[in-house]
């Protein structure tokens, strides 16, 4: 099948009606940040998930035309939430279809807050230093300030996995918990008054919650990269001409029923004179398919149908719905 870029579906903003965007949100994950590459805020409306199958489920259930969802890092591999969705064991996405990818550069940084005076301290402090079992590793960040007072670490699995070196070495007795996003990660460590929660995520992220950067840059890779995948929902239509015996009655009932039998959804009739005779029409059918990706047969199997029910029928193309299968 031909998939469209997103670049032509970016460039398509008058012709497609809704131009909703589904993510991994709160805002400033890096999900977001890799949709805003690919869909442009003053063009798309960006609507923000709690987790990446809510993407998949807005993207099948049509509530959103495309969706961005991460696929693959290059220092931590692939994005098994992602995979765990594409590989649809349950056939619940068998309409989606990849048309695009981004790729974003990931900088992960330590956010939370300084540690309480007197102890808070500039740039200038010594932190803690590495123990010589644990010798630097190029690409992770220095602690700005004394960690003593990080007790809980919150990151999303793949952003611990893209810092385990850092958090190994400088904060080997902290709780690390699991959360859906990076920016949950962040909302999660603003909201502990204490001060002894911190974040992994983005600056943009640790900025949005009003929390302080600790260690810059603190993945284990400098060239830490994320690959997004943009979706979208397989949407062709096609159309088809027919003429059906004009005296018996029914005719044009049965060649309709056909359609329905097979679950396809026709989005256009029309009709005009056959000319054969006068009153007799030659029928003009649109319907939700395509002859090209048919992977059920239904396409193929109206064909048939019409073959035997239709005087005589013309296949006249398969395309692309510009509407995004609205
Ligand atoms: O947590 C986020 O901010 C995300 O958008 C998810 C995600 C991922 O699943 O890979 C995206 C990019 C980074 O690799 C880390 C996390």
């Amino acid at each position: 099948m031909t998939a469209p870029s997103t670049q032509q579906a970016a460039g398509e903003g008058g012709a497609n009606t809704d131009t909703t965007v589904a993510f991994l949100g709160p805002f400033n994950s890096y999900s977001h940040q890799a949709t805003k590459i690919a869909f442009p805020e003053a063009k798309w409306q960006l609507e923000p998930t709690t987790t990446i199958k809510e993407v998949f489920d807005r993207v099948q259930s049509q509530r959103a035309p495309y969706g961005v969802v991460p696929f693959e890092n290059s220092t931590h591999g692939t994005v098994t939430f992602t995979l765990d969705n594409l590989a649809d064991r349950a056939g619940e996405y068998a309409d989606l279809v990849v048309c695009d990818e981004v790729y974003l550069d990931v900088h992960h940084f330590l956010l939370g807050r300084l540690p309480p005076s007197p102890t808070t301290t500039t740039t200038t402090t010594t932190p803690p230093q590495p123990t010589p079992s644990e010798p630097p590793q190029t690409g992770t960040g220095t602690p700005l300030t004394t960690l003593t007072h990080i007790r809980r670490i919150y990151s999303h699995p793949q952003a611990f996995g893209q810092t385990s070196s850092f958090v190994r070495r400088w904060l080997p007795a902290a709780e690390t918990v699991e959360v859906s996003s990076t920016s949950r990660a962040a909302e999660l460590a603003a909201a502990d008054g204490s001060g002894a929660s911190a974040a992994i995520a983005s600056e943009m992220a640790g900025r949005a919650v009003g929390l302080q950067v600790l260690a810059r840059c603190v993945e284990d890779r400098e060239d830490n990269m994320t690959r997004f995948l943009v979706l979208r929902r397989r949407a062709y239509k096609s159309l088809v001409s027919f003429t059906v015996p004009h005296r018996r009655p029914g005719a044009l009932a049965d060649a309709l029923a056909c359609f329905g039998a097979r679950r396809l959804n026709l989005t256009s009739i029309s009709s005009v004179p056959s000319l054969v005779g006068p009153f007799q029409y030659l029928f003009f059918v649109e319907f939700e398919g395509s002859r090209f990706d048919d992977p059920e047969g239904r396409v193929s199997g109206v064909f048939g149908d019409l073959e035997r029910v239709a005087e005589r029928w013309r296949w006249l193309g398969s395309w692309r719905n510009r509407r995004g299968g609205r």
